[in-house]
């Protein structure tokens, strides 16, 4: 069975530093623009149709369900015996599998989540949050992993499995007191820590004020000169940090005080022209796993145009938000509300205003009747391109790049990132996208993911009911 990749490692436990350079130098921004994105699938389609066939080509934009179902199977099926290089990253796997599964529309045998609910279970500490394996010290990122997983098998033994009251005071002993989290007691602080605890706190509806405090402070701290955001404050802008930390806003509907048109700046040129993938940072080598960290960025900031437009032009500038309407009227009046009083009372005063008006981002994401009123600021034709033609592993699994082999971290998040991809074009949250929006045959639709928590939209929204229907945890009453 394949190894997993070093990146897996990172997004479990420590940070980035070192991996690949690019071979060449990198090209000025005017020469990268030159060649229109639009060009590198057919200049990728081009290259593999000089060596096969009409019929080839197509199969190589084919996805290759049953493939990438029998190798995530499998994985499952030896998840106790095998991976003890990932001995204390267990829920990981379950999620990742699990949310591959899912997104692949596969079902689960109640075996599989009756047996994957106790394994959990045993992860899960009695002071709350969840280990990497059965005994071992709760942490963010296995918490979020374990979570996940319940959610997207879904149903009320999985649900009710969680322990919210524990996981609060778990989450209040990790919070420090300028806004980031430890990853486990006596751990490392990190932006990932701001978007595990608050990603689950969102799902588990304990989002309690004081675990909240001074977050948005602290993400704006790690922003950085590039525009994109770092693990902490200043280190260098990475893909994984900025998706964690743009997520981790937008979650508590702070995305103001970010600089979004200098994090556009960023993003947008972190797609390859020609390989049409991501990278994670400046000057390094596209990789899958980047399809949904990057992409999950673009998918979060085409929810968040009225927030970026306002920033870009100044609160005087045409707003485009209020004129083509927002999401639900609701928004939409509170938008044009907001720009009506532009001239009343002190800067500061109107600002503080402005803030506690602007329409929540949040609700972008919760609604099914949400309209998406503006397409991808990326080319998500391109990425779909990369993932199928370069990423897929013809004996199931997808991987970072070609030569590499599959695993199920990549997997997972070139899934994640297909489905994005494939949804950028769609009008309507929850609604199937137009055909043209989906390289390759139609069939290689995969089911929607919520780009907040990358769940699949159904169990997300499941969820959600569910914890919202629950009582309040007594840390809430006190
Ligand atoms: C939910 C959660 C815990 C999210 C974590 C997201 C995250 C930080 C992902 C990126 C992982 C990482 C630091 C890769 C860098 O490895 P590298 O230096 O080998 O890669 P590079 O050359 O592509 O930068
Ligand atoms: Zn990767």
């Amino acid at each position: 069975m394949a190894s997993s990749s070093s990146a897996a490692g990172a997004v479990a436990g420590g940070g980035g530093g070192g991996g690949e350079q690019r071979g060449t130098p990198s090209t000025s921004v005017s020469e990268r623009m030159q060649k229109s994105l639009e060009d590198s699938v057919e200049t990728l389609l081009g290259a593999f149709a000089s060596a096969a066939n009409q019929h080839t080509t197509s199969l190589l934009l084919e996805l290759w369900r049953d493939e990438h179902v029998k190798y995530l199977k499998k994985g499952y099926q030896h998840l106790s015996s095998t991976y003890s290089v990932l001995d204390s990253s267990r829920p990981w796997l379950c999620y990742w599998i699990l949310h591959s599964l899912a997104m692949l529309n596969q079902h689960y045998s109640s075996a599989v989540c009756n047996r994957s609910i106790d394994f959990l279970s045993r992860c899960q500490d009695k002071h709350g949050g969840y280990g990497g394996g059965p005994g071992q010290m709760p942490h963010l990122a296995t918490t979020y992993a374990a979570v996940n997983a319940l959610v997207t098998m879904g149903g009320e033994k999985a649900l009710v499995s969680i322990d919210r009251e524990k996981m609060l005071q778990f989450f209040l002993r990790m919070k420090q007191p300028f806004g980031g989290f430890r990853m486990h007691d006596e751990g490392e602080i990190d932006v990932r820590g701001c978007y595990t605890a608050v990603s689950v706190a969102h799902i588990l509806d304990i989002m309690v004020p004081e675990l909240l405090e001074n977050i948005p402070e602290y993400i704006c701290s790690c922003q950085t000169y590039e525009g994109g955001i770092g693990g902490e404050p200043g280190a260098e802008a990475h893909g994984g940090y900025t998706y964690c930390g743009l997520a981790t806003l937008a979650l508590m509907n702070r995305v103001d005080v970010l600089d979004l048109p200098s994090l556009v700046n960023w993003v947008v040129f972190r797609q390859g022209a020609v390989e049409g993938g991501f990278q994670g940072r400046t000057n390094k080598l596209v990789d899958g796993c980047y399809s949904f960290w990057q992409g999950g960025v673009f998918s979060l900031l085409q929810r968040m145009m009225p927030e970026l437009i306002s920033q870009q032009e100044g609160w005087n500038g045409p707003l485009l938000a209020a004129s083509q309407g927002f999401s639900s009227t609701s928004d939409a009046s509170n938008f044009e509300e907001v720009a009506g009083d532009e001239t009343e009372g002190s800067v500061d005063v109107e600002k503080e205003k402005r803030t506690s008006q602007r329409p929540t981002v949040i609700n972008q994401f919760m609604s099914t009747d949400d309209q998406l009123l503006y397409g991808p600021l990326f080319n998500a034709q391109a990425l779909q391109g990369y993932i199928l033609l370069c990423c897929q592993v013809l004996e199931g699994g997808l991987r970072d790049k070609p030569k590499k082999s599959a695993d199920y971290y990549h997997t997972c998040y070139c899934l994640s990132g297909l489905t994005l991809a494939q949804d950028s074009a769609s009008h309507r949250i929850n609604a199937p996208p137009p055909p043209r929006a989906v390289l390759g045959p139609y069939s290689n639709l995969l089911e929607p993911v919520h780009p907040l928590c990358n769940v699949v939209l159904r169990r997300y929204y499941e969820a959600v009911r569910f914890f919202r229907h629950s009582p309040p945890v007594a840390s809430y009453l006190g």
